[in-house]
């Protein structure tokens, strides 16, 4: 058989080239400006990625004989060069089709839908001359680029560098710095990779990490011609300090019916509800106590769990992601978390930066961000209410203000500008709010205890900056001292 290698080989190689460069990177646009011809900053990603593909599908229609792509026409090297510019022309051919897949799984929940375009993209694969099994991996692939890309992209927006930085960390999170590796050695097989997510409160931990768990491979059944999961099943997040002490065992691994009082009904926890194709999200692990860290750590470790109350083993085959505002290098050293926990966590550690890093990093952040948080309030808001908010804000909080609750406090901030016109940060108001407090007790208005409980811890937070000061004084456990510093009311 005829073994050739393509005319425009060069044009074809810069193309597999490209199809592994991480779309979150600078590299990225360089790499496709170089094929076009062009400069970085001339056209966006979307329009770059449109004149490629119209450029790709002319050399692709010039090759001949045969006229139609069939990866058995060429061998070594060139085989995989081609390859990979065949499948890059796909994906691009394919994508809106999957974006709006997504959404329509998205809307559909956890029974997984069927891909309406099944046929076509198994077609084009059979016609080029692909086997079954690596048909249903590139789909899963392509499904897994998409969503990866869409995740990470809404979730976490900004243009200062650390934010730029932090998109590329989460897509080499989920693909491999080297997305060779990645297809042949690692796909479907992250499992055993976890996921340390660092950062103050309210920075955008849990997005960063929803992004990571709805991302995983999700093999492709061919003859089902559905994915095996939904993805709205992989992420299953769990909120530690949302739990007293003895309920923490049961939300993690469950309980069985009459396991203890109050028990009246099976329970799965956080690992049994996790999709094998997913992730269990543990938020604020540096608050759990040493007993339930050994526990955690024999599960990751034996990849088995059993319910509380039950001594069936079930086992769980996601992975797992981990999360914590508190500086958990100062914990292991005050022995209040197990080296050995730390390390089955830590496969990566990702930082995710706090909001005055990143409006030191770059002002204009600010702006975007308004737009985004204001969309959670008004479907779709105007562009000068977006401005006018911006210029309360640098009228009213203080220029080097350090946002101690992040992007959760701007929402906060936000919604006070639109109720007052006026917001003075977090500090200035919570010490006022103390007194208004106490002066509105003394005036016989009465306010509520929680009220009144709230406003004294956050003020001892402010004054003293840490949960277990604020504890210690007022006699509450960290964790409910915790809830009335952090919960927005
Ligand atoms: N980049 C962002 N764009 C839009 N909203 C964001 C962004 N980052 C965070 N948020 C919002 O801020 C709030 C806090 O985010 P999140 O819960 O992810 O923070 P966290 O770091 O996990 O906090 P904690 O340590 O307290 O659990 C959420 O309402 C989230 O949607």
């Amino acid at each position: 058989m005829k073994k050739r290698q393509p005319e425009q080989f060069e044009f074809f190689e810069q193309i597999a080239d490209l199809a592994f460069v991480n779309p979150f990177s600078r590299e990225r646009e360089s790499a496709d400006c170089r094929v076009l011809n062009g400069t970085p900053g001339q056209w966006d990603l979307s329009r770059r990625s449109e004149k490629i593909q119209a450029l790709l599908r002319e050399r692709l229609q010039a090759l001949k004989p045969p006229a139609e792509f069939r990866i058995g026409d060429y061998r070594g090297r060139v085989r995989e060069i081609m390859e990979y510019a065949w499948l890059f022309y796909q994906f691009h051919e394919f994508q809106d089709r999957f974006d709006r897949f997504i959404a329509a799984q998205e809307r559909a929940g956890d029974e997984p839908i069927e891909l309406p375009f099944a046929d076509e993209v198994t077609g084009c694969f059979r016609r080029a001359g692909f086997g079954e099994a690596d048909c249903a991996k590139y789909i899963g692939l392509f499904y897994q680029l998409r969503r990866g890309f869409l995740f990470i992209n809404s979730s976490v927006s900004g243009d200062c560098p650390s934010i730029v930085e932090l998109r590329m960390r989460l897509w080499n999170h989920i693909f491999t710095f080297n997305p060779h590796w990645y297809l042949d050695y690692l796909i479907g097989r992250m499992e055993e990779f976890s996921t340390l997510l660092l950062g103050a409160t309210g920075s955008g931990k849990s997005l960063a990490a929803r992004a990571i768990g709805c991302s995983g491979f999700i093999p492709f059944d061919l003859k089902r011609r559905r994915f095996r999961e939904s993805f709205t099943r992989s992420f299953q997040a769990i909120n530690l300090a949302q739990f007293p002490a003895s309920l923490l065992e049961s939300e993690l691994f469950g309980h069985k019916k009459g396991a203890f009082t109050g028990a009246i009904e099976n329970h799965p926890g956080g690992f049994a509800r996790c999709s094998p194709y997913g992730a269990v999200f543990i938020d604020e692990i540096g608050d759990i106590d040493i007993p339930t860290q050994v526990k955690l750590l024999n599960v990751i470790q034996d990849r088995t769990f059993s319910p509380v109350g039950s001594h069936e083993r079930q086992r769980f085959s996601g992975r797992v992601i981990s999360a914590t505002h508190r500086d958990i290098e100062q914990l292991r050293r005050d022995g209040h978390f197990r080296d050995d926990l730390y390390y089955r966590l830590c496969s990566d550690v990702i930082v995710v930066p706090g909001l005055q890093q990143r409006l030191r990093e770059n002002p204009e952040e600010l702006r975007p961000l308004i737009g985004r948080l204001l969309k959670r309030v008004l479907d779709n808001p105007d562009g000068q209410l977006v401005a006018r908010i911006e210029d309360r804000i640098r009228e009213t909080v203080p220029q080097h203000y350090s946002w101690p609750g992040n992007v959760r406090e701007l929402e906060q901030c936000i919604r006070r500008i639109c109720l007052t016109g006026d917001y003075r940060g977090a500090e200035n108001a919570r010490s006022s709010d103390v007194g208004t407090a106490f002066r509105l007790a003394e005036t016989g208005a009465e306010p509520g205890v929680q009220q009144l409980l709230q406003q004294y811890c956050r003020f001892l937070y402010e004054k003293y900056g840490s949960y277990e000061a604020v504890a210690r004084i007022t006699r509450l456990d960290r964790r409910t001292a915790r809830k009335y510093i952090v919960d927005p009311s």
